[in-house]
């Protein structure tokens, strides 16, 4: 199976994970290829239409993917409008699987307020008649010096999440991934 691992990461959290995703696809005997997004990377620097199964992950700025992502996904979007690629109805592609996650903090709403990014995410492959599997969500500590940013790391609705994602965190995503690719 060919595997798309597209991820953006401002402070390195979504990183790990998607570094672990890679890893795990390689040992079960995929071939991968991992798109780090940046603020230069192009709608055409990537195809989902060549891939069997996409895992497609941010962490969650303000309860949406970080600004980068939501250009490159919107101009992802107008690409596959004028190829076609998105038809009325979206019908589905046979053997086009994915998986959207991120990592949040949820200082204050817990998970509601990472809800929208993976069914942001998941839209552009729905649209083109992927099949997105699930939702995967993933505790990530505020990377800064500023203390208004970390005292959430201990006070909020997720509890103590310091040093997260950790060990523990990328031996889970080995787990699913694992598990999610006999879709
Ligand atoms: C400016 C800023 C805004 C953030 N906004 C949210 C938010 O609205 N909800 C949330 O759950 N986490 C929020 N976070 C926490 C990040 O989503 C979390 O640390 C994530 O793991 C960062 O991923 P990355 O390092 O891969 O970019 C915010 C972090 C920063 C620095």
């Amino acid at each position: 199976m060919k595997v798309l691992n597209v991820f953006f990461s401002v402070t390195g959290n979504t990183k790990k994970i998607a570094l672990q995703i890679e890893k795990t696809i390689r040992a079960q005997g995929h071939e991968v290829d991992t798109i780090e997004v940046n603020k230069n990377t192009d709608k055409d620097d990537l195809d989902f239409l060549d891939y069997d199964f996409v895992f497609v992950g941010t962490g969650v700025y303000i309860w949406l993917p970080p600004q980068e992502m939501i250009n490159l996904w919107k101009n992802l979007q107008k690409k596959y409008v004028k190829s076609g690629d998105i038809k009325s109805y979206a019908p589905r592609r046979v053997n086009k699987k994915a998986v959207t996650y991120c990592t949040f903090a949820g200082p204050h709403t817990g998970i509601n307020e990472a809800t929208a990014v993976p069914e942001f995410l998941g839209q552009i492959l729905d649209h083109l008649g992927f099949e997105v599997v699930t939702e995967w969500f993933f505790e990530g500590q505020f990377n800064s010096n500023d203390s208004f940013y970390t005292q959430f790391n201990t006070k909020g609705r997720m509890g103590d999440i310091t040093g997260r994602p950790n060990e523990d965190d990328l031996r889970r995503v080995d787990s699913m991934v694992s598990g999610i690719l006999n879709v």
